[in-house]
């Protein structure tokens, strides 16, 4: 059952719902491949992930954040991994926030929670982690390692790769694919480069100290008048975004007419935003969904992506069952090490995914 959310209307943005899925419905995969294709954007209910492992990362999140610059930039500098403030990338994009950028391994989660967290096993949580050395975790096969090192971080990575493979799963599904676990197995795999992030957009002061007023200007990071971009346009390079935010707005999609659609804040669910490798696999069928984040409000906003990505020597290229003579393939084989090297050698608006159609000249 798709459930309509309230339509929302604001300056230069069309009033339309959020195509919302209930993960329990009967048709559910059929509504996935709709939502998949209309917008590349979706709500999920009914998802499943447990209440207390969102709220054990939002705590250490706001724990983080709240710190003194000074002991935040020692989990600094983004390259890309760590703590960022203001930069995004390597190629000049900035915005108005704050983040933390994680690899998904468990080793290296325990590695950056050091840095991270004033009580790092709590960051890393878990029941075996509390007990075990570094030197002892790194000593267990690849099995007893992934168990052991559970951690709020990693308690909600597990979480959220679980409902993006259970989407996967549903797109193979609603797709005919032959292997219906060909995209999230490759997520699911021990190699899989996914990484994770936290966003905060600290709540908007103009000079004086008060809160953002409506009608100044602003000289940089802006769209138009007084708007203040907080993280600027782009499509996700990776498979699959399961995106969570506190009750605070600023999300923003593109619709296909170009035009704004503002995402109301829902704590209890996730969006799921179609990336640039899906758009790939499904050669063009799915879009990656334009978004931005906007930090205009009153109150800080913070937000956790996991970006699902296959493991870096992995080849994408359209699926079989894709391809037809009336829908000839869009683009050339390459890896999702190459997308990647493409996506940071570029800006963060860039349509990256260019780089790798049928026709176009290859890169040496
Ligand atoms: C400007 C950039 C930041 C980014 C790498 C890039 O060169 C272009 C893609 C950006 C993006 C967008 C989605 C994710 O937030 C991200 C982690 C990713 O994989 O691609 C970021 C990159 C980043 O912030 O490092
Ligand atoms: O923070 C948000 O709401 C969106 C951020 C985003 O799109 C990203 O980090 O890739
Ligand atoms: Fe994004």
């Amino acid at each position: 059952m798709v459930v309509p959310t309230p339509a929302v209307r604001t300056k230069k943005t069309r009033a339309v719902g959020i195509p919302t899925i209930d993960l329990s419905s009967l048709n559910r995969s059929e509504l996935i491949v709709k939502a998949c294709e209309q917008y590349g954007f979706f709500k999920v209910i009914n998802h499943g992930v447990p209440r207390e492992i969102v709220m054990g990362m939002e705590e250490e999140g706001q724990d983080f954040f709240s710190r003194p610059p000074i002991e935040k930039q020692k989990a600094g500098p983004a390259t890309p991994f760590g703590y960022g403030c203001k930069n995004i990338g390597f190629n000049g994009d900035s915005g108005e926030l704050e983040y933390l950028l994680l690899h998904t391994d468990p080793v290296s989660i325990f590695e950056r929670s050091k840095s991270i967290s004033r009580d790092p096993a709590k960051f890393r949580k878990g029941h075996l982690a509390r007990l075990l050395s570094y030197a002892q975790i790194l000593s267990l096969n690849q099995n007893q390692n992934h168990k052991m090192a559970s951690c709020a971080a990693n308690d909600y990575i597990e979480a959220v790769k679980d409902l993006a493979c259970e989407i996967l799963e549903l797109v193979g599904e609603g797709l005919w694919l032959e292997d219906k676990t060909i995209l999230s197995g490759l997520i699911r795999d021990f190699q899989s480069d996914s990484f994770f992030r936290l966003n905060h957009y600290p709540q908007f002061k103009d000079g004086k100290n008060n809160v953002w007023d409506p009608h100044h200007k602003f000289q940089s990071s802006t769209v138009g008048d007084s708007k203040r971009v907080g993280f600027g346009e782009h499509s996700d390079p990776q498979i699959l975004t399961i995106l969570r935010s506190n009750d605070v707005g600023g999300l923003q999609v593109c619709t296909n007419d170009g035009l704004w659609m503002p995402v109301p804040p829902d704590p209890s669910d996730f969006y799921v935003l179609v990336g640039d490798a899906l758009q790939a696999f499904t050669n063009g069928r799915f879009s990656s969904v334009r978004h931005r984040a906007m930090a205009n409000s009153a109150k800080p906003r913070l937000s956790m992506m996991y970006f699902g990505a296959p493991p870096v020597d992995s080849w994408i290229s359209p699926l079989p069952e894709m391809i037809s003579p009336l829908k000839p393939c869009l683009y050339r084989p390459f890896t999702w090490g190459e997308l990647k090297k493409a996506a940071y050698s570029l800006r963060l608006s860039d349509c990256r995914l260019d780089l790798f159609k049928s026709t176009a000249t290859h890169l040496e």
